[in-house]
């Protein structure tokens, strides 16, 4: 997936620019969120998937790093920043299973299998009878796993299974009032060089506004909950014209707890963008107090 973004980006910049073949190349560098086995919080959370690729560019060895802007930390480098978002894919969870049609015809008692603990509270909100295994690995490894038998069903994102090309194995693309997406999911993002000014200049153009403006509130939502892979958050921006409808909500991690808000305003700058996501994310954390939330042998933040 990774490899399919950055050539993605890849291609627009030689295409809008007209820049021969050699202008722009690819350097694929493993990071430790391709490495793990386990639970993702264990290992440090958010950044295991960008950390590398962003001491690349902080060295100089890249100038360019593409990323998910869902495994992106809100809280980054001030040497870094996102110098362009491509527009969004679709931000939809995929329910996928072979014997069930769609999520709320789970049978009683089934067991699903996921490592993101935000899908994993939703779901058991949703559905309290239904139990979880771990299940980690690329998308080729979680769905021949689900050939076992073990579970029933699990979750991806639509937006990285159509990347693959693997759009045909979504059973259900599961609709956000059931199943509020991840802050940012399906979006791919350039991060650059503050300084660099010819990044910046090269990587403009491939700026979708209303992507960058939709994540921006989502991403500022899970800054202001000081959002950590333990807590599962999730939040969706969409623009019906200038209108931002903004609606994000934070589940414990067994889904017996939910904090949920709704808002919409007219959003034409990063800055308002920001308020918008940041402020519904303090009155949310000031609803929650002390609460805890999270269960830290539950499984990652996707
Ligand atoms: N944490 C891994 C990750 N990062 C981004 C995506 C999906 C693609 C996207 O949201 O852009 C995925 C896999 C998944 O959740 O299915």
């Amino acid at each position: 997936m990774a490899l399919w973004q950055a050539n993605r980006v890849r291609d627009l910049l030689l295409s809008t620019h007209g820049w021969d073949d050699d202008r722009v190349q690819i350097k694929i560098l493993k990071t430790k969120g391709d490495q793990i086995k386990g639970h993702l919080s264990q290992f440090g959370g958010k950044g295991l998937f960008t950390r590398e690729l962003e001491d690349a560019l902080i060295d100089g060895r890249i100038d360019l790093a593409v990323h998910s802007m869902k495994d992106v930390p809100t809280v980054g480098q001030d040497a870094l920043m996102i110098g362009a978002v491509l527009e969004r894919a679709d931000p939809r969870d995929a329910f996928i299973s072979n014997e069930v049609s769609s999520v709320l015809d789970l049978p009683h008692g089934a067991v699903i299998g996921t490592a993101s603990i935000r899908r994993r509270a939703q779901l058991a909100r949703l559905r309290p009878d239904v139990d979880f295994c771990l299940l980690r690995g690329n998308v080729g490894t979680r769905l021949a796993k689900l050939e076992t038998g073990e579970f029933i069903a699990t979750f991806l994102a639509c937006a990285g299974l159509k990347r693959l090309g693997q759009e045909a194995v979504i059973t259900q693309a599961v609709p956000p009032e059931l199943m509020l997406p991840a802050p940012a999911q399906g979006a791919v993002g350039i991060e650059l060089r503050r300084e660099d000014a010819r990044a910046r200049d090269a990587v403009e153009v491939l700026n979708h506004r209303d992507t960058m403006l939709a994540i921006t509130a989502e991403r500022a939502f899970l800054n202001a909950l000081d959002g950590s892979c333990r807590t599962p958050i999730a939040a969706l921006a969409t623009f019906a014209g200038s209108d931002l409808s903004f609606r994000g909500e934070v589940i414990a991690t067994d889904g017996s707890k939910h904090y949920g808000t709704q808002s919409h305003a007219s959003v034409s700058t990063p800055k308002e963008a920001f308020d918008l996501g940041f402020g519904l994310g303090q009155e949310v954390k000031a609803e929650i107090g002390d609460i805890v939330l999270w269960d830290s042998s539950i499984g990652d933040g996707a």
